[in-house]
């Protein structure tokens, strides 16, 4: 009923107006799925490879389609990537693109869902799945590589902790958004939005925490339960290399400094979710921030893991961090991101499961998260792109999908 018998492959384009792979999956009963792959601005070094969407897309139509119409079943998904990969023949899909595998992968998920008559989070995770949902960690200040002349941290995430629904979650996270705009335009500091749709301000990080904390506290108040708020960090793009330092836009951090000032940073603000807050090649001062720090919040490797069990299990292995980010076009298949949660899970580490920077009205995230009954999502709190997979989460809570 699955057999797939059509990959379609097609540039559209996402967010950032930049084009990216969709991919059409057509099985021999009729079932239909379409997903788009999204782009990051910090990528980690080690994040399987994206090709430029032209190339991807022949790529993947000489040696990945023959492999699957006539061949593989949507409904298999460890048969449909197994043969991305075979179709590939290296270890970071750099021969068909992270991009078209990653676009196929989530379309034939979608088509095999389809032919069961079943949501795709059902599909994925099993008839159990859907009542637990994940906390969305909303982005409302940042800068970093998604914005010019903003703040040094790359994102400052409102994590409505204590909603007691998912859709309390994303409204509160929207107001909080809608907090630090009256709480930027009383200090005088107009400005647009990054990449993801938080605020951009030019000011400097310290008067950014300022501005959450009041706001975070202000839409506390008004709901009524607990709301904190984090970080992306992205170190790795602080980072310097040669001189072994972490350069911010007004000072210069060595390792130590930097796991010290992450760690103030956590008792000061009860930061409740610190990413990337070091280098992505540093383990051993994850390791150090996580011993100091990881029993107040979470530690979370994005370009530290890129979603790759074998990063993932050296973390494991050196207590680098407590948590994990997922993105499924870092590592190519949906086979993969689920492996990544599955062993995160087994080793007591919580999976964020997360957009990318440029992304596409595509919603698969929001069903792997409730799938693999991940504690958070990393999605945004405002923007078409970003609102496509939180509505999808109310939706999925409401049952209406
Ligand atoms: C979402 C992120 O940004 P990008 O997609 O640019 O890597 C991130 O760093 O967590
Ligand atoms: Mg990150």
């Amino acid at each position: 009923m699955t057999l797939i018998t059509d990959v379609r492959l097609r540039r559209v384009l996402d967010s950032r107006g930049n084009p990216t792979v969709e991919a059409d999956v057509l099985t021999e009963s009729g079932g239909f799925g379409r997903a788009a792959a999204p782009s990051g601005a910090s990528t980690g070094e080690y994040e399987a490879v994206e090709r430029p969407p032209g190339e991807a897309i022949a790529a993947a139509r000489e040696h990945a389609v023959p492999r699957l119409v006539g061949e593989a079943y949507a409904g298999n998904q460890r048969e449909v990537d197994a043969l991305l990969h075979a179709a590939d023949g290296t270890d970071d899909f750099s021969k068909l693109g992270a991009n078209s595998a990653v676009a196929i992968s989530m379309a034939a998920a979608k088509a095999g869902a389809d032919v069961l008559g079943a949501p795709l989070f059902q599909h994925l995770g099993g008839t159990f799945r859907g009542e637990n949902f994940p906390i969305p960690l909303g982005n409302v200040v940042g800068g970093g590589e998604h914005a010019a002349d903003a703040t040094d941290i790359q994102e400052f995430l409102a994590a409505p902790v204590g909603a007691p629904s998912v859709e309390d979650a994303v409204f509160a996270n929207a107001a909080v958004h809608a907090a630090i705009a009256d709480l930027l335009a009383e200090r005088d500091h107009p400005c647009g939005k990054g990449d993801e749709g938080a605020w951009a301000p030019s000011i400097d990080d310290e008067e950014a925490f300022e501005i959450v904390d009041e706001a975070v506290s202000a839409v506390e108040d008004e709901v009524g339960f607990e709301i904190g708020f984090g970080l992306d960090v992205a170190g790795a793009e602080l980072y310097d290399a040669d001189s072994g330092t972490y350069e911010f836009s007004d000072t210069t951090r060595d390792t130590d400094e930097q796991i010290a000032y992450i760690a103030d940073l956590v008792e000061e603000y009860d930061l409740v979710y610190v990413e990337d807050p070091l280098d992505e090649d540093d383990y051993e001062a994850f390791a150090d921030l996580t011993d100091r720090v990881g029993d107040q919040t979470l530690i979370c490797g994005d370009d530290l893991f890129v979603t790759n069990t074998d990063r993932l299990r050296e973390g494991i292995e050196q207590d680098a961090a407590n948590s994990i980010l997922i993105k499924p076009n870092q590592i190519g298949t949906l086979t993969d991101a689920f492996d990544a949660i599955e062993l995160a899970t087994a080793n007591g580490y919580d999976s964020v499961v997360s957009h990318r920077s440029g992304e596409t009205e595509d919603t698969t995230i929001a069903h792997l998260a409730v799938a693999t009954d991940a504690p958070f999502i990393k999605t945004g709190a405002v923007g078409g792109e970003r609102t496509a997979k939180l509505n999808e989460l109310i939706r999925i809570a409401d049952d209406a999908t």
